[in-house]
C-alpha cells in the first residue's frame, strides 16, 4: 500500500510543530530603520546552532529540480541545531515535515508548499526531506550550524512506499 501526499499551503499555524515560517505577515515585529527607506522585519525564526561550540553558518544550496511523483528514500533530520532555507529566485518550492522524535512517522508527514515570499526554518530534531527545488535548479540561502563537535545528521530509510505529487498550482 503506497501512501501519497499531496501539498499544502504553508502558515505559520500549520508549521508550528515543525519550526519558523520567515516571511513578512500580520502580527511581526516591524519597523522602520535607515531614516524611513526601510521596514526591519526583526526576528523570526529561532536559530537555534550553538550546540556543543557550534557557530552559525550561511551557505548558498544550489538544488537540482525532483521529478514527480517523487518517491520519498530517506529523511533526515539534526539533532543539535535548527536549519533555515531562503529561496534565492523567489519561486515556490516543497517541503516534507514530520515531527521530531525516535524516527518519521507515516500517519505525521506533512506535505508544505513554500511561496515565493516565504522562507522556513527547521527546529533542531525535525525530521524533513533534504533540500531540492522545482523545474529547474535554484538556489538557496541555508542558515544553519557548522563547526563544533557531534554529529548532526540522523537519517531514515523508509520501506514503505512514500510518494509525494505536485500541485497544479506550482
Ligand atoms: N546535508 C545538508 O547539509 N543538507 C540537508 O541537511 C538538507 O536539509 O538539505
Ligand atoms: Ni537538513
Amino acid at each position: 500500500m503506497s501512501l501519497i501526499l499531496t501539498p499544502e499551503p504553508l502558515s505559520a499555524a500549520a508549521f508550528a510543530p515543525f519550526g519558523d515560517v520567515i516571511e513578512v505577515a500580520d502580527g511581526c515585529n516591524h519597523y522602520a530603520i535607515n531614516y524611513g527607506r526601510t521596514e526591519r522585519y526583526h526576528d523570526l525564526a529561532a536559530l537555534d546552532v550553538l550546540e556543543n561550540a557550534g557557530k552559525p553558518t550561511v551557505s548558498i544550496f544550489r538544488s537540482q529540480p525532483a521529478q514527480f511523483p517523487l518517491r520519498v528514500e530517506v529523511m533526515e533530520r539534526h539533532p543539535l541545531s535548527s536549519q533555515a532555507f531562503i529561496a534565492m529566485q523567489r519561486k515556490p518550492f516543497l517541503i516534507l515535515v514530520a515531527p521530531a522524535g525516535e524516527q518519521p512517522q507515516l500517519a505525521q508527514l506533512r506535505l508544505f508548499e513554500v511561496g515565493a515570499e516565504q522562507g522556513v526554518n527547521y527546529h533542531r530534531g525535525v525530521w524533513h526531506h533534504y533540500q531540492f527545488s522545482l523545474d529547474e535548479v535554484r538556489d538557496f540561502i541555508c542558515i544553519d550550524r557548522s563547526g563544533g563537535h557531534g554529529a548532526n545528521c540522523d537519517e531514515y530509510r523508509f520501506t514503505e512506499a512514500v510518494y509525494l505529487q505536485r500541485s497544479p498550482s506550482i
